[in-house]
């Protein structure tokens, strides 16, 4: 995925503008004198015209069809205040019903100035994005096929947009009647004394500001208005203060000593930091090594130049621990999470932008902090799913921190015990620095894995809890350790597994397990739709009562209620976890000892530094391993490595009980011995196999109707197109489908999608955006289709 080289769109603001809309005839309404209107009505059409003046015309996005850009004209009163960056309000259609849009260019124009609206107006004082930002966008735009208006969206927080948190204020500036003395002597005492305060001041000031500093009420200053001696302006300024500012006594925390190989990293990554140039680094230190410290010191050599940093996390709410470790480091960090409400986000915004703070540490988003002076830019546990946004745009917040590093000439860390596959083939590939943290901090051991084969009946009680791992919890108890039991599950899709032999039934074309569906019992491959009926007995061992049940966290934790009466129990899950603050309270009263088992999902495994956590337990280790999807062995180690990583933190030790029905899988395998090496050349291997990421692309489409056969109708088109692009690019791209995704059907909508494979991600965007071009969408079969380039997920 890093080999890329940061590609931008050629037609993102074309050299020869274009008029802004070819408008039918239209009536021109009396309230509204369009002159284009007129043009239209009287005038040979625009390209006829000769240009007659020389002026500026600017580029403009908007978040909705038509998204543009569309080019229009300057109006003398606003040259030299559009500016790429900027919101403006335009015209638009027939009706010039007025609309707000981004500009992202403006250059003189060898049109015809006639053939070109007018700006209305502009909606910000100062762009709101630098050029440095703008170019990012418009790479996002073109690589994740999005419009740059709704980039632009996702970019800038909506408090920032609406302005949260800000009123309207009038503020003064003399007017030219103010610079007569004549004039000023002339008038009342109190009226003079208000003016010449203003005079002195170098900036705008406000009516109660100048009574204050004049000593007299706001009368005078009406008067003087009222006169002609001030110039008023309406500002919009930020009234609310956000949290408390900063901690004027801001006191270190402990700094420890780094140990060898903490060092060496560290000065590699401080050696670039000096340096004005791209670099990535990836940082694999198994769990407990101590990458978060690494990452504090480069962060503290690139703020001793004055410079500034981005750390990005998994999930700011779900792990305060690393939110406490960089504010007791730097004096300036903003912290921003998913739970701040608009004039919060507002708030942090203005202060990042300004440049007083030091230390931006976030999720996904914070990406696109507005630090003017970035230096280092941190991902932390970057092979986490949740970089990856869901909704348009569809980026993943790696791939868009490599290309901010690259505008911003920056280096670039990439830290993780268990990293992605796409990183790990950068470091192979020579496009990224390998750093190796391989012991644990104190030399502490890694825990010892027991793998529990499900498949053996003495192991089986009849729950979901196993005999050794139900003994283990027991033993940990009993030494007043505490327990992390995780119960893996994604989303709603059941695979077909036999109970007796571990079998997964698969597809003979994909080798993807098939998914159960419900209604009309069939089981469905949802790569390439082949379908067969469910079986009602394994096909491998003959057993009879297969099952395809999932298992939820609620009822493991009345089963864990049960087995271990006297324990206190907490339960992590997104239905527990819903009210802000509830995850810090949960994690506090772990922390204090007041519960002795935390059970959840996977929010449990992440990044968590509990030295009495003395066993990890995973309940099913193959639910993920038996996922649809491409990507579910590399998911199943991630999980079970990271989990199994919570324990083992203190002096007193720990252990892992890995629950399985495939203990010889390659990854549960690699797991259980912390052999990241192995499991990322066998899955490599796998990956050749398909071409599939990162040794090729993968992009998806997923479409969505409220009936079955015109959507399928629909996707069937997208496929054709699709292939017709393909054969006259002459591109290598594998296109299959259109199949039911595993959630074939959500909230009254049919889906299906198409997935499309290719050596080359450029041919493979390229075969999307002019197949897509292609489609005509009829509005009353109520169909919508949306891109994912790089999906991860197959849901
Ligand atoms: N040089 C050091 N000397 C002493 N303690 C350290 C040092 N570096 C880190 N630690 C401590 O060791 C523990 C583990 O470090 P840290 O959490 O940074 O590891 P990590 O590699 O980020 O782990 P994980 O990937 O499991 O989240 C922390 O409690 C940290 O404060
Ligand atoms: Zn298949």
């Amino acid at each position: 995925m890093l080999s890329d080289s940061v590609a931008f769109p050629q037609s993102e603001f074309p050299s020869s503008l274009r008029p802004s809309e070819i408008m039918p005839a239209a009536s021109s309404s009396s309230d509204d004198p369009s002159r284009q209107a007129e043009l239209f009505e009287t005038d040979p059409p625009p390209w006829e015209l000769e240009a007659e003046e020389d002026f500026e015309a600017a580029a403009i996005v908007f978040s909705e069809n038509p998204y543009g850009p569309l080019h229009y004209k300057i109006p003398p009163a606003l040259e030299g205040i559009v500016q790429p960056g900027l919101r403006v309000r335009v015209p638009l259609g027939r009706g010039n019903r007025t609309v707000v849009g981004w500009c992202i260019g403006v250059e003189k124009s060898e049109l015809p100035a006639r053939a070109l609206k007018d700006i209305l107006a502009v909606t910000d004082e100062d762009p709101l994005c630098d050029a440095r930002l703008i170019k990012l966008v418009l790479w996002m735009s073109h690589y994740y096929q999005a419009p740059a208006g709704q980039v632009f969206d996702a970019l800038i927080p909506a408090g920032v947009r609406s302005g949260a948190g800000t009123r309207e204020q009038v503020f003064f500036t003399p007017a030219a009647m103010a610079l007569d003395d004549a004039q000023v002597d002339a008038l009342p005492v109190k009226q003079q004394s208000a003016i010449r305060q203003l005079l002195i001041s170098d900036k705008p000031l406000t009516a109660v500001q100048i009574a204050d500093l004049a000593e007299c009420t706001e009368g005078p200053i009406r008067e003087l208005r009222k006169k002609g001696f001030l110039r008023a302006e309406t500002r919009r300024v930020l009234t609310a203060s956000g949290p408390p500012p900063s901690r004027k006594n801001f006191q270190k925390g402990e700094i420890p000593d780094l140990t060898g190989p903490q060092a060496e990293a560290y000065e590699q990554i401080r050696d670039a930091v000096h340096k004005d140039q791209q670099h990535t680094f990836v940082l694999h230190g198994v769990t407990g090594s101590g990458k978060t410290e690494v990452y504090i010191r480069s962060i503290e050599a690139a703020v001793a130049q004055g410079k500034q940093a981005i750390v990005l996390v998994p999930e700011i709410s779900l792990t305060p621990q690393t939110r406490h470790r960089f504010q007791n480091r730097f004096a300036e960090v903003a912290v921003l999470h998913s739970q701040m409400s608009a004039v919060e986000r507002h708030y942090h915004w203005q202060r990042i932008r300004s440049g007083q703070v030091q230390v931006v540490v976030g999720a996904r988003s914070a990406i696109f902090a507005p630090l003017p002076r970035l230096g280092l830019i941190v991902l932390d546990e970057e092979h986490d799913g949740s970089f990856k946004q869901d909704k348009a745009p569809r980026y993943h917040a790696r791939r868009v921190a490599y290309v901010r590093s690259q505008i911003e000439k920056i280096p670039l860390v990439l830290g993780s015990a268990t990293p992605s596959l796409e990183t790990w083939h950068a470091t192979n590939t020579g496009h990224a620095t390998l750093i190796q943290l391989n012991q644990r901090i104190a030399d502490r051991p890694m825990p010892h894995v027991q793998l529990v084969d499900l498949r053996t009946p003495g192991e089986r009680t009849g729950g979901a809890i196993s005999r050794p791992l139900q003994n283990a919890v027991k033993e940990t108890l009993a030494e007043n350790g505490q327990v992390i039991l995780l119960l893996n599950r994604r989303g709603f899709a059941t695979t077909i597994q036999c109970p007796s032999c571990g079998h997964v039934v698969a597809c003979p074309e994909c080798d993807m397990p098939l998914t159960h569906h419900r209604d009309g019992g069939k089981a469905v491959c949802h790569y390439c739709d082949y379908q067969i009926p469910t079986p009602p007995w394994c096909p491998a061992c003959r057993f009879d009562g297969i099952r395809y049940s999932g298992l939820g966290t609620q009822k493991l934790e009345v089963e864990v209620k049960a087995r271990f009466p006297g324990a206190k129990i907490a339960r992590m899950d997104s239905d527990t976890m819903r009210r802000p603050g509830s995850h810090e309270r949960v994690l506090a009263a772990f922390r204090e000892g007041e519960l002795q088992i935390l059970l959840g999902t996977q929010m449990i495994a992440k990044g968590l530094d509990f030295p009495n956590v003395l066993l990890v337990g995973v309940i099913n280790a193959d639910s993920a391993l038996h996922f649809p999807d491409f990507r579910a062995s590399e998911r199943t180690f991630q999980l079970v490595t990271q989990v199994a990583g919570r324990t083992g933190r203190g002096d007193r030790g720990g252990r892992v009980v890995v629950q399985t029905f495939s203990p010889e899988h390659p990854a549960i395998q690699a797991a259980s011995h912390h052999d990241y090496q192995t499991f990322a050349e066998t899955e490599m291997l796998q990956r050749r196999k398909y071409d599939y990421p990162p040794l090729g692309s993968v992009a998806r489409i997923i479409i969505r109707g409220p009936v079955e056969e015109t959507t399928e109708a629909f996707a069937d088109t997208i496929v054709e197109k699709l292939e017709l692009t393909r054969d006259k690019l002459a591109a290598e791209v594998r296109i299959l489908g259109p199949a039911p995704p595993p959630v074939a059907k959500i909230r009254g909508k049919y889906r299906f999608h198409i997935l499309l494979q290719a050596k080359d991600s450029t041919s493979l965007g390229e075969t999307i955006r002019r197949a897509v071009a292609m489609l005509k969408t009829n509005s009353k079969d109520e169909i919508q289709f949306v891109i994912d380039i790089d999906p991860i997920d197959m849901l």
